[in-house]
């Protein structure tokens, strides 16, 4: 696949006519309302209004992002921390269920999703530098033998799947907002692959988007350690490298660019402000359109697995809770409130956890 190709060439925009279903999907599953064109596209909030920007609360946001802090803050040896234990009680190991799990998916077809950062790879200092090991790699090759299984990433989808490099897996890059079937069909598991870009929403606001980044890079070039990255139809400012006393300049830059651009929203990430277009789009819609274009939406014999670690994954987490359809499984070191059933701590245990889907697998074809 010609990755570059398909970032410049003509987006994929789906030619069925303004109010039909596309690939099959409803209309409640687009991001604004159909019979609308774009500039007519309900905002998720008012134009203009950066409620969270300017509350007190952003900074609070920015920093308990951090998961050095939540290193800080717990004890090394997690599984000592009673607070760790209790919060397991509502959402229990993913690996200690499994056999819950299994039973469950009993006739039932899984689909499983995984987020990339701090999920297939673990979070480091440098964006650029977040491989997954081969062993994860492998996994995942080997899951999607058997099971339909997306990435869903809030990076471009050329970025994610450089560092996944399998071209047997859909994904859903910049939160959701690019949507890509496997370019080499998955073998084993009997649906229909769908190759190539299969939905990008938000096409119409590339050019903002490309202003947007060229416009931060530039603003905050003088801060030590800040770093934007294009995601194509987000832009990412991280500022995990960046002095906490300057973390102010960096949200500054961010709210003096948002304000020219009421079609843009922020979301918090992990030490990351994003910018995204106000569309209601997000990674429980990416999912529900894959299911959607797989043919398992609306099937008793389906089960979705999502798993996520970040605040954006929690929209996935809700899709599959809200409608009783599947398990979010949150990856994180430490307690959080979460719309998930289960948790993993690391992706290493999200590794052991893909395996052993495999064997289950393989164990009840
Ligand atoms: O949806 P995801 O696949 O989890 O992507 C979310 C963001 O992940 C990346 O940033 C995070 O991971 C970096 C590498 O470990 C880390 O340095 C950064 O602090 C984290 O926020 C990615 O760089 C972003 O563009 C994604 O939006």
């Amino acid at each position: 696949m010609d990755l570059k190709a398909t970032h410049s060439a003509p987006i994929l925009t789906d030619p069925t006519p303004i109010g039909k279903p596309r690939l099959g999907i409803h209309d409640s599953l687009l991001p604004y309302a159909s019979s609308g064109v774009f500039s007519q596209a309900p905002f998720l909030k008012k134009p203009g209004l950066l409620d969270d920007v300017r509350s007190t609360s952003w900074l609070d946001a920015m920093k308990s992002s951090s998961p050095r802090n939540v290193l800080k803050n717990n004890a090394t040896d997690l599984s000592n921390d009673v607070a760790y234990r209790n919060w397991m009680i509502k959402y229990p190991s993913a690996l200690a269920s499994i056999e819950q799990i299994a039973n469950n998916a009993k006739g039932k077809r899984i689909a499983l999703f995984l987020d990339y950062d701090g999920t297939l790879s673990p979070i480091v200092d440098n964006p650029d530098h977040a491989f997954m090991s081969n062993a994860m790699r492998a996994a995942v090759r080997n899951v999607a033998k058997y099971i339909p299984t997306a990435i869903i990433s809030g990076r471009s989808c050329e970025k994610v799947h450089k560092f996944v490099g399998l071209k047997e897996l859909y994904y859903a890059g910049s939160h959701g907002m690019d949507i890509m079937g496997p370019v080499q069909p998955p073998t084993d598991h009997r649906i229909e692959a769908i190759e190539g870009n299969l939905y990008q929403p938000a096409s119409e606001f590339l050019p903002m988007i490309n202003e947007v980044f060229v416009s931060l890079v530039e603003i905050t070039k003088d801060i030590e350690g800040a770093k934007v990255e294009d995601n194509k139809f987000c832009v990412s400012v991280h500022y995990r490298n960046v002095d906490e006393k300057n973390w102010t300049m960096v949200a500054q830059c961010v709210e003096d660019t948002l304000k020219n651009y009421p079609r843009l929203r922020l979301t918090h990430g992990r030490m990351v402000l994003e910018i995204r277009p106000v569309l209601k789009w997000d990674k429980g819609k990416a999912v529900e359109f894959l299911l959607e274009s797989l043919g398992l939406s609306n099937c008793d014999d389906v089960l979705p697995i999502y798993v996520g670690d970040d605040r954006t994954d929690e929209d996935a987490f809700k899709f599959l809770r809200e409608g009783s359809l599947g398990y979010g499984i949150l990856v994180t070191p430490a307690p959080k409130e979460s719309s998930a059933y289960y948790s993993l701590r690391d992706p290493s245990e999200v590794m052991e956890f893909i395996n052993l889907l495999v064997m289950h697998k393989k164990s009840v074809p």
